[in-house]
């Protein structure tokens, strides 16, 4: 996907006024998220907010990069022009450039010279653990259709109530894996954490498969088959289950456990297949990870972000089943539609003049940052991977 061209919405060809940008340079990848005005329909805000007198009327955008390519990202925020946000002001022509962005994830430590140098920018660094917890609490309070569960292939939306939100075991999965038990706005703790994550499913993947893109590796497990590389209870019991212990035939009993085979080289197995193991194995094993920490604090809602998941169905359905199983029905697993946003909306959310109190979220458009590239189909948010290029129609309302 290119990124670099100028943003362009509703195929308005002037670029947009944009205010407020923030940032998560992750170890695998950037994510950007930022605000654009539209243009002259500001409105009252409704009646049921109170002490607020006037709202800006925007969208939220969502972007991501390869951290690898952070060339691009710089060029991208250059060309778009995102450093000119003027804040929520209610003025035309906004243009006061801002000394420094929010910034969140690994790389905002790692790279703060090079913003400096390239865009003469500083980066103002928010810790990432809050950020997650901020922009997951966000999602959960403020976008309809946001959380759901998988069960059986089939998405179901989650009515949050928000007297009822936590706690619950936030589980981040980027490169590696984060297991925060969250208490409330600003109140957690990160219980746990494993190095096998998305970052080993990619890495491990692109010497097993030669696959040269992530999304090439996902598009493969598609077709696999894991038995081909994973040893199952069956393979051990003679096609039987061992159902004293809970175990079925089908079971995976040792993940690429075929592949000892003496007489098979990595040649003699099919990439597809080698990808749809790993992902389960890694799936698995988080989901197991997940339920473990969940058990030590009785917690029974998990909710699963990251970029590793993409929406992905074999990776939501393996994680789900993994908590399904091992808490015997008890723990419900939960996915949520920015998955891989919550650091970079945290990082947002931290600007002093904008909290989750005056951004009012009126409803999920599936926008493209750049109309040109994109289309604007029928969106179905039950299906969709919201991949980097959507955005949220909502409002900013003031005192
Ligand atoms: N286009 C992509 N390129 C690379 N990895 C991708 C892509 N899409 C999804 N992924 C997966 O997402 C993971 C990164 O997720 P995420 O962006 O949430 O974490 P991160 O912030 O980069 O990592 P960390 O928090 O550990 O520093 C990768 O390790 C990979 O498994
Ligand atoms: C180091 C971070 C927090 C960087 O995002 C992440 O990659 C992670 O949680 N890794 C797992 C480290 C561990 O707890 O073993």
């Amino acid at each position: 996907m290119e990124h670099n061209r100028e943003v362009e919405i509703d195929g308005n060809s002037n670029p947009i006024q944009i205010s407020r940008l923030a940032l998560d340079i992750g170890g695998s990848l950037i994510k950007l998220v930022f605000f654009s005005r539209n243009s002259g329909d500001d409105e009252d805000p409704p009646k049921d907010l109170v002490g607020v007198s006037s709202g800006v009327n925007g969208r939220l955008h969502f972007a991501k990069f390869e951290t690898a390519k952070i060339n691009d990202c710089l060029q991208f925020i250059s060309a778009n022009k995102l450093l000119l946000g003027g804040g929520f002001q209610h003025q035309e022509n906004c243009t006061n450039d801002r000394s420094f962005i929010k910034a969140t994830g690994g790389g905002a430590y790692k790279f703060s010279e090079l913003f400096k140098e390239k865009l003469g920018i500083s980066l103002e660094k928010e810790d990432e653990m809050d950020c997650l917890v901020t922009g997951a609490n966000f999602l959960l309070k403020a976008v309809n259709q946001e959380a759901f569960t998988y069960l059986n292939g089939s998405k179901e939306f989650v009515q949050i109530d928000h007297n009822d939100l936590y706690p619950y075991l936030l589980v981040n999965i980027g490169s590696g894996v984060s297991m925060i038990k969250v208490d409330g706005d600003g109140k957690f703790e990160r219980v746990s954490g494993t190095s096998v994550g998305g970052g080993t499913f990619w890495g491990l993947g692109k010497l097993l498969t030669k696959s040269q893109s992530f999304d090439e590796l996902l598009e493969l497990s598609h077709r696999g088959d894991n038995r081909a590389i994973d040893t199952l209870v069956g393979d051990i019991y003679g096609g039987m289950d061992y159902l004293k212990i809970g175990l079925s035939s089908t079971t995976i009993a040792s993940s690429f456990g075929k592949a000892t085979s003496h007489n098979k080289e990595l040649e003699d197995y099919k990439p597809e297949d080698i990808s749809r193991s790993l992902l389960r194995m890694i799936s698995n094993n988080i989901g197991q990870i997940s339920y473990l920490n969940a058990l030590r604090f009785g917690l029974k809602r998990i909710i699963f972000g990251g970029f590793f998941i993409r929406s992905h169905s074999y990776t939501m359905d393996t994680i789900a089943v993994a908590v399904h199983f091992w808490s015997k029905g008890e723990a419900k697993a939960m996915f949520l539609r920015h998955e891989g946003f919550l650091g970079a909306l945290g990082a947002f959310m931290s600007y002093e003049t904008h909290s989750l109190d005056d951004l009012v979220v009126n409803q999920v458009m599936p926008l493209p940052v750049n109309a040109s590239l994109g289309t604007d189909t029928n969106y179905d948010p039950l299906k969709g991977d919201l991949n980097g290029t959507e955005s949220i129609q909502c409002s900013v309302y003031r005192a």
